[in-house]
């Protein structure tokens, strides 16, 4: 990573805001803290409380204007999409603590953990292969119908993610059983449409498919079966809903199919 982006943050962000690299996408490069932006005193030197700080560097490849314009803007609607979300009822997605839209940064809750027997950070994606000796228990087939059940209450109230990958399902170790959270709204948005509900679905397949081609079948079917849940909790409308959305699914799956013959 850069020294110069962390150069950056760490200048923006004051010297007393320590910050560990973890991630750098196309967008944006994520860290840990271990300080919360309203918390009276800054010497939390507890390791296990963290939080995570989302920035988008500047691109010098853009007009200057204009990269600070679409900062702005995507800092600003991811923020607003995680604002949105928190509020619904049930759906599990990272809390945001702040946001500074002229500098790039969001500070959101930091979510998961490191899975057993050294098998990396809890995505579903390392969930999958930790669980390879044994793909189809009920461990697994809990987690991944509650995954389903995530997405379909995150489109019944109509929101899409944009980007709905295996790594952008976070879970968390509640005792008992995998609690899945959903990050990453970077592409997230308000939509009605089933076209974008369908797309959604299509690159979630695709993400199952390429982790783990041998058990996806069944993956697959677990998780439309937590999406299905929501909507037929919500009577006629919520089936009429679920068909349309269904019979779209289809289609981009066809599209997809047709596509990837003609190369
Ligand atoms: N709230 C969170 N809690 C824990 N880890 C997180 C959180 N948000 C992001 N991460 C970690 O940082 C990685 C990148 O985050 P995110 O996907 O939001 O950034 P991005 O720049 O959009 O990434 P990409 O371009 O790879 O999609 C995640 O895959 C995850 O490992």
């Amino acid at each position: 990573m850069s020294q110069e982006i962390i150069s950056q943050v760490s200048s923006y962000l004051t010297s007393n805001v320590p910050v560990i690299p973890i991630s750098q996408g196309a967008e944006a490069v994520v860290f840990t803290t271990t300080i919360h932006p309203y918390a009276p005193s800054n010497n939390n030197t507890d390791e296990s409380i963290k939080y995570i700080l989302k920035y988008r560097p500047p691109k010098k490849y853009r007009h200057p204007s204009i990269d600070k314009a679409l900062t702005k803007h995507r800092t600003l609607s991811e923020s607003r999409i995680l604002a949105k979300l928190s509020q619904i009822s049930g759906l599990h997605v990272p809390k945001l603590i702040a946001c500074d839209v002229y500098n790039g940064c969001i500070w959101i809750e930091f979510l998961g953990e490191e899975l057993p027997n050294g098998s990396g950070f809890s995505s579903l994606k390392n969930y999958l292969w930790m669980c390879v000796l044994d793909p189809y228990s009920k461990m697994v087939e809990d987690t991944l119908v509650k995954v389903g059940y995530q997405i379909g209450l995150l489109h019944w109230n109509d929101y899409c993610h944009g980007d709905l990958t295996t790594s952008n399902v976070v879970l968390q170790n509640s005792g008992t059983h995998w609690e899945p959270y959903l990050i990453d709204f970077g592409l997230g948005s308000a939509s009605t449409l089933v076209e974008d509900k369908g797309v959604d679905l299509y690159v979630l397949e695709r993400a199952v498919n390429s982790t783990h081609s041998r058990y996806a079948e069944k993956y697959s079917q677990w998780l439309m079966q937590g999406y299905k849940e929501v909507y037929e909790k919500q009577s006629k409308k919520g089936q009429n809903k679920l068909r349309d959305v269904l019979k779209r699914f289809e289609e981009v799956r066809l599209r997809g199919r047709k596509r990837s013959m003609l190369g």
